[in-house]
């Protein structure tokens, strides 16, 4: 028995059992596809979906995936929101991947049905496709194409309803769903250009060694950023957040940047001033960027002159042929003078010395959240070992979270530490074993100080306590710097 007959077998032992009208139309339309002419086929079909309207007092909605040449935005909306709603029940779907996804995709197979209850109304889809010449008036055309289209059913009284906020619950909803799967990109510029590479980084919030309060404070800020579209609308500014990563290297500011990404689910835009010509070049590589995007530079201070604000905008030579970014470049770039018709986009600076940045660089509405990252203290250890390893309390524990209170080791040694084995224990010798070693060169560099050097050093860290309390919406992640630089 082919494939067809088989099919239709199965129908007619379904056909028998059927009892509702509905699932007996359904049913009749497989018949219907295999034996009829399109034409035939086509009005019997609308007829049944009349007659199934009628006797249920149900408006029956047809979504076409194309509407003349053109692609039906809510087709493709639904159907992606409808892999959302796939019950147990569902007997045929399909199984697809493509390299702009991160996962497989489950979805409906055609002709399959499923019901949707959207703020207490039923709402019963079905998606249906069928085969058709491509050009019905030419008898000898073998061209035959497959149409699709989405048939949904309601009670005729919610009409309004549905038209005003379940279709677009479903675009916005769709729109969510679509950016989960989607691929992040890394951007870098090279000789004027952005090339891409998938981004890869697996940092997420969870992975994240850092002071709990403070990551709330961090990803909390990022959700509310991207839900405020209107209010940014409202107050004529453009919707644009800016965060600057401050702290030693190792403790995670490239790492949190991939996590901010991976939660916001938007490409990272990765910008190397040094590969920049000028003002002109970076506005050029500005207008390039995509919305929904995480604008990076990185040790800012190390690319341009960041100190004084003394450049007035107009580009200077660094060498035959190049010209240098200046500050009030970036300062525009910052404002967004450059991209006024760009939306959500985030901005993120880091550096291993905040001290180095001109005022200007720091203040809120350019860098409206001072995030600083900070060495490893006892909760970014136990979110390390329980990453690294599963283990939430071990004997080791304690001599360690003592050993981090008098020495200075970066979340990126502490894991290089508990990744040196598999075995927990050996992994956690290993890390005290490193502190110890630590604590002693550090206690001789102390030593060989002597009490002169103590005093500045004292001096110092009061500076950078009294600097720090200065910022109004910082927030520190890990242990303060102590006195030693
Ligand atoms: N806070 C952290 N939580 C979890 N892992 C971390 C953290 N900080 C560092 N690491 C680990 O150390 C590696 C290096 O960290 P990362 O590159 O994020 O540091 P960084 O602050 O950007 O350093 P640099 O200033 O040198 O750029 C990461 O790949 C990660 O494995
Ligand atoms: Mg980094």
């Amino acid at each position: 028995m082919d494939s067809q007959s088989k099919a239709i077998e199965s129908a007619k032992k379904y056909l028998a059992a059927a009892t509702s009208v509905a699932a007996t139309a359904m049913l009749t339309r497989t018949i219907i596809s295999a034996y009829f002419p399109d034409e035939l086929r086509r009005l019997i079909s609308s007829s049944l979906d009349k007659l199934v309207g009628h006797f249920y007092g149900e408006h029956v909605v047809i979504i076409r995936q194309n509407e003349g040449l053109v692609t039906n935005d809510l087709y493709d909306a639904a159907t992606t929101y409808l892999r959302t709603k796939i019950s147990p029940t569902s007997k045929r779907l399909r199984a697809s991947k493509n390299r702009n996804r991160t996962n497989i995709i489950i979805s409906l197979d055609d002709g399959e049905c499923l019901t949707d209850i959207f703020e207490g109304v039923q709402y019963k889809w079905q998606l249906v496709s069928q085969r058709e010449r491509s050009n019905p008036l030419y008898a000898g055309s073998s061209h035959v194409e497959e149409i699709r289209w989405l048939a949904l059913s309601f009670h005729r009284k919610y009409r309004e309803v549905a038209v005003a906020s379940y279709f677009p619950h479903i675009l916005e909803r769709s729109k969510e769903i679509k950016a989960a799967d989607r691929q992040l990109k890394l951007y870098m510029n090279e000789l004027g250009n952005w090339n891409c590479v998938h981004l890869q980084h697996p940092a997420t919030s969870e992975t994240l060694a850092m002071e709990v309060e403070l990551k709330k404070s961090i990803f909390d800020d990022l959700a509310r950023f991207v839900n405020r579209k209107e209010y940014y609308k409202r107050i004529g500014k453009a919707w644009k957040r800016g965060y600057l990563l401050f702290g030693p290297p190792g403790t995670g500011k490239s790492s949190l940047i991939a996590a901010m990404a991976n939660y916001l689910r938007f490409d990272i835009y990765d910008l190397d001033l040094n590969g920049i010509n000028g003002n002109t070049d970076l506005k050029r590589m500005l207008i390039g960027m995509a919305n929904k995007s995480i604008l990076v530079i990185e040790d800012i201070d190390c690319s341009i002159n960041v100190q004084n604000r003394d450049d007035d905008g107009s580009e200077t030579e660094t060498e035959p042929g190049g010209k240098a970014v200046t500050l009030s470049g970036i300062l525009n770039l910052i404002d967004g003078l450059w991209s006024a018709n760009g939306e959500e986009r985030i901005i993120v600076l880091t550096t291993n010395y905040r001290d180095r940045l001109d005022p200007a660089l720091l203040r809120p509405g350019r860098m409206d959240m001072h995030i600083h990252m900070g060495y490893c203290g006892p909760n970014g250890f136990r979110m390390l070992a329980s990453n690294y390893h599963g283990v939430d309390e071990h004997p080791l524990f304690a001599e360690i979270e003592g050993l981090l209170k008098e020495v200075e080791a970066t979340p990126a040694e502490v894991a290089e530490e508990l990744m040196r084995s598999d075995d927990a224990g050996i992994a956690l010798g290993s890390l005290i074993l490193f502190l110890r070693d630590k604590r002693r060169v550090g206690g001789e560099e102390d030593k060989g100080r002597g009490e002169e050097g103590g005093l500045a050093l004292q001096l110092e860290s009061e500076k950078i306590d009294r600097e720090e309390k200065k910022v109004g919406s910082e927030v520190t992640g890990g242990r303060k710097r102590k006195s030693r630089k």
